[in-house]
């Protein structure tokens, strides 16, 4: 037998055979054979033996005798070494000058309880051994004995066994310092200590004994500290786990009184529209009732949810002369629509079906009467949870950016002023009253014009007023919005930039209420302008190029992770011109969204777009499917509802973050993928701000192939930078102005009709790669937020790859002869070739594979072309194709 083998917490039969085998080779005659061999036969020739071996050790009644048996030896060594305290004197004479035996032999003569092994196991163990340690050892036999009767226990034998050897000769050795010099019949620390003891003081003094005892107690206390800390933590964590519990159970108790209360009140007022006017009889039980209730409804009456409770609540509630259809009518109406709280709804719903039979008052159990699981005790679901010390990147990664105080000197201004002034003069337009409000790159002058002028005289002056200031892109609002004057805006001659640390640390934007905060920049009146991009709800953003249209993105985006948590907002970043959206790479694992299996979470290849698109519309399908069954009607009702944990996650509810996509260039994608593109952002546009989908497209030609009619109207937020032409102001915007600001980030945003001229706030490009490290640098998911699968329409089907005449694609001829002339076949050439969608070139694909033509898919490799152009002519002649 092995104990080590039978006491080691993580026992290992394998380790067993192991060392048996060992064993058997150490105990061979020295002159073995070359070792290797010889051990690998006995290993195989005892294997059997070992099995059994182990079965036998292993076997649980096994660890239950030897369990037994050691609490029963260290029950005897307690007795033994207790009582040797009262006795150990009288018998020590005895045990010194005799053997056991000899002892045993007069019993007359020891005393101790244990009896002559007693005596003489005390004697060895705690005098001539570890003194008061030996308890210790003691302990440790309880110890060991509770691990073998105890399967669940956690004890681990080693650090048992090294544990105690330390306490035990801590015990000793302290000890037999402390009673160094005491006289007395016993060495406390036994011999061990005494010795080591009498070792130290002659060779190290009684400062080196002293400093040998100090270490080895702060050895001990380093020990058990951990163990102490790790009691106390968990006992504290069951005393709040049960305060918790109390807490919850009385809740959940006060909830329950406040719906019978309210139940029963309803009834009442059912009770007497039902009851014919002049009934006594109605009247009693209601008086009745009030009195109990005026002690105390829940020790008084009887709870709705027991046993009686049904016969109880209709004799009480329900007075007697009510019919009882009338009254189960009640019953039933009273309890459907009041208790609505599914805990409580299924109790009562249970009992009501139980006592409908019991009564035969006919009461139906309304399937629909058990929602959602509800629990009034649990906290609030935190979406925040999974990455609870995720913290927003600190404002320190913007550059703060010193501004000039006056961005236009007074003399320009009264200059410009006067200039207004004349050139209207000029124009027999006389004006009231002219006031500047200088923003950070135009100065907007107010005028109010004399009376009867005509507001279409002062609109039609723009370029003439441009002139004489010579200036560039003087715009006219004529009039202001909501005032009674007419806006001329003038570019300042040193135009001043917005540093986005100004913005992010505004203060509007800190305490912003929006949900979604874009904090585009400043205004005229350098307030800062933030727009919800959940009121938006989807938006172009549109401007010539390197007017500022990236850096706008670049805000849009920083001023999203300044304020959403990774549980609340995902990104869908698509690229085609692959260079602006690529330093977001790094927020994969904390914001980006991408479809399974896509290695790149930007999204740069126009095909993937399309299929990255439409699956952003099974998202939003399924989206809706769970906002329906959670009876919400938008995003963020249903994400109250569930943080609320009115919503079973086990009914496949989950908490929704917001997808924002944005699509930088979109009319590369227009032109690569057309319709396929189109069709999938318009159903999005139309359908998926309820669902928490958002749509921002960006674009450097703002014409009417690219922003079409259908993309026009889903789109009703506007974002213009500088473009070159009035047409294409008028595209985006649906009037002028775009065309004539100044560029470098001034642009005019159309929220919800209304136009403000906007500097866009700058952020440079290593702010933002400073941003995604900070964000990349802390822990996140394990992976991108993953967007359900799409299949293809046909993919799979029949139709798609059977390549049945009547399914088979009218440019399948053509573009069979170019695949095998070219000799390769991807679906990417086909579309650019053909310029036909993703989804057809795929489907052409399938119906080559199918026909033969080319091989299957493998991977990003193009597929093999099978066929030659003869073998293609028989093939579309014997399927009469042509
Ligand atoms: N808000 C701004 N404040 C100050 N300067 C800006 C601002 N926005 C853009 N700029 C300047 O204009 C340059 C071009 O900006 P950006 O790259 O955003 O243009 P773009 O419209 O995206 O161009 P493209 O369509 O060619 O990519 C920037 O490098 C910067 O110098």
């Amino acid at each position: 037998m092995r104990p080590d083998n039978i006491i080691s917490d993580n026992f290992d039969p394998d380790a067993l055979d192991r060392e048996y085998a060992r064993r058997q080779a150490a105990s061979r005659p020295a002159e073995a054979p070359a070792p290797k061999k010889p051990q690998k036969t006995v290993k195989k020739s005892s294997k059997f033996k070992d099995n059994s071996i182990v079965r036998f050790v292993t076997d649980r009644r096994t660890r239950t005798f030897a369990g037994i048996a050691l609490l029963c030896w260290a029950t005897y060594l307690l007795i033994a070494a207790i009582s040797y305290f009262t006795t150990g004197a009288d018998d020590q004479s005895a045990v010194l000058n005799n053997t056991v035996s000899e002892m045993a032999r007069n019993p007359e003569n020891v005393r101790n309880a244990g009896g002559a092994l007693g005596a003489f196991l005390s004697q060895n163990f705690i005098s001539n051994g570890l003194g008061i340690g030996a308890f210790v050892i003691i302990f440790y036999f309880f110890a060991l004995a509770w691990k073998l009767l105890n399967r669940k226990s956690r004890i681990s034998f080693w650090s048992l066994t090294m544990k105690s050897l330390i306490v035990t000769i801590t015990v000793s050795i302290v000890l037999g310092l402390v009673t160094y010099s005491a006289g007395s019949w016993l060495y406390w620390g036994g011999v061990h200590g005494y010795e080591i003891n009498k070792f130290l003081l002659a060779n190290t003094g009684i400062p080196g004994a002293i400093l040998v005892s100090l270490l080895l107690v702060g050895l001990v206390m380093a020990i058990y500290l951990n163990e102490l800390r790790i009691a106390y933590v968990t006992y504290r964590r069951k005393i709040n786990a049960h305060n918790a519990r109390v807490a919850a159970e009385k809740a959940a108790k006060e909830e329950e009184r406040r719906r019978i209360e309210e139940s029963l009140r309803k009834s009442d007022e059912l009770v007497d529209n039902v009851t014919p006017a002049g009934n006594t009889v109605a009247e009693e039980p209601v008086t009745e009732r009030q009195l109990v209730f005026d002690e105390d409804p829940f020790t008084s009456m009887p709870e709705p949810a027991t046993d009686n409770d049904r016969q109880v609540y209709h004799d009480t509630v329900i007075p007697s002369s009510i019919e009882p259809d009338t009254a189960s009518e009640i019953q039933e109406r009273d309890i459907t629509e009041h208790c609505y709280e599914p805990s409580y709804k299924e109790t009562v719903s249970e009992k009501e079906s139980e006592t409908a039979t019991d009564s035969e008052i006919g009461l139906t159990v309304k399937d629909n009467a058990i929602q959602e699981a509800e629990s009034v005790e649990m906290k609030p679901y935190d979406p925040t949870a999974e990455l609870p010390r995720f913290h927003f990147p600190s404002v320190e990664l913007l550059k703060e950016v010193k501004l000039k105080t006056e961005i236009v000197d007074e003399t320009e201004m009264e200059e410009n002023k006067e200039r207004i002034i004349a050139t209207l003069k000029n124009y027999k337009i006389a004006i009231s009253h002219i006031e500047a409000t200088v923003g950070p790159t135009v100065t907007l002058y107010e005028i109010i014009p004399a009376e009867g002028v005509r507001i279409s005289q002062i609109k039609n002056l723009s370029d003439d007023i441009a002139l004489s200031l010579r200036a560039l892109g003087v715009r006219i609002i004529a009039p202001i919005p909501g005032k009674g004057t007419v806006g001329i805006e003038v570019p300042n001659k040193d135009p001043q930039m917005v540093p986005i640390r100004s913005v992010i640390t505004s203060r509007q934007f800190q305490e912003t209420k929006c949900i979604l905060p874009m904090a585009m920049g400043a205004e005229i009146s350098k307030d800062i302008y933030i727009a919800d991009l959940t009121d938006t709800p989807h938006l172009l953003v549109a401007g010539a190029t390197g007017q500022g249209k990236s850096v706008g993105l670049n805000t849009i985006i920083t001023s999203l992770l300044y304020k959403k948590h990774p549980s609340e907002l995902k990104f869908v970043l698509i690229d085609p011109k692959s260079v602006e959206f690529n330093l977001y790479a790094k927020l994969e694992r904390h914001y980006l969204a991408k479809l399974p299996d896509e290695e790149n979470p930007i999204i740069t290849d126009p095909m993937k777009v399309v299929a990255t698109l439409n699956s952003l519309c099974v998202e939003m399908d399924n989206r809706f499917a769970l906002l329906n069954k959670a009876d919400e009607r938008n995003i963020k009702d249903y994400n109250d509802k569930f943080i609320a944990r009115k919503l079973n996650p086990e009914n496949g509810h989950m908490f929704m973050p917001y997808i924002v996509v944005i699509v930088d260039e979109f009319a590369d994608l227009i032109m690569v993928a057309g319709k396929e593109v189109e069709r999938p952002i318009a159903r999005l546009a139309q359908k998926a701000r309820a669902a928490g989908i958002h749509l921002i497209l960006a674009t450097q030609r703002p014409s009417t192939d690219v922003i079409t009619g259908m993309i026009k109207a889903n789109f009703p937020g506007r974002m213009a930078f500088r473009v070159m032409q009035m047409v294409d102001s008028r595209t985006i915007l649906d009037q002028p102005g775009a065309n004539q600001l100044i560029g470098r980030g001034d642009m005019l945003i159309s929220i919800k009709g209304e136009v403000k001229r906007v500097q866009c706030a700058f952020i440079s490009t290593s702010e933002v790669a400073d941003i995604c490290r900070d964000i990349n640098d802390q822990m996140g998911y394990t992976e991108a937020y993953t967007l359900p699968e799409y299949v293809p329409e046909g993919d799979g089907g029949a139709g798609g790859t059977s390549g049945a005449v009547s399914d088979r694609d009218p440019l399948f001829e053509e573009a069979a002869r170019f695949i095998i002339s070219s000799s390769t076949a991807s679906t990417s050439m086909l579309q650019r070739r053909y310029q036909i969608g993703y989804n057809r070139a795929g489907r052409l694909m399938d119906q080559f594979e199918a026909a033969g033509i080319v091989g299957p898919a493998s991977g990003a490799k193009p597929r093999s072309v099978l066929m030659d152009s003869l073998q293609l002519d028989r093939y579309l002649e014997i399927n009469n194709i042509s």
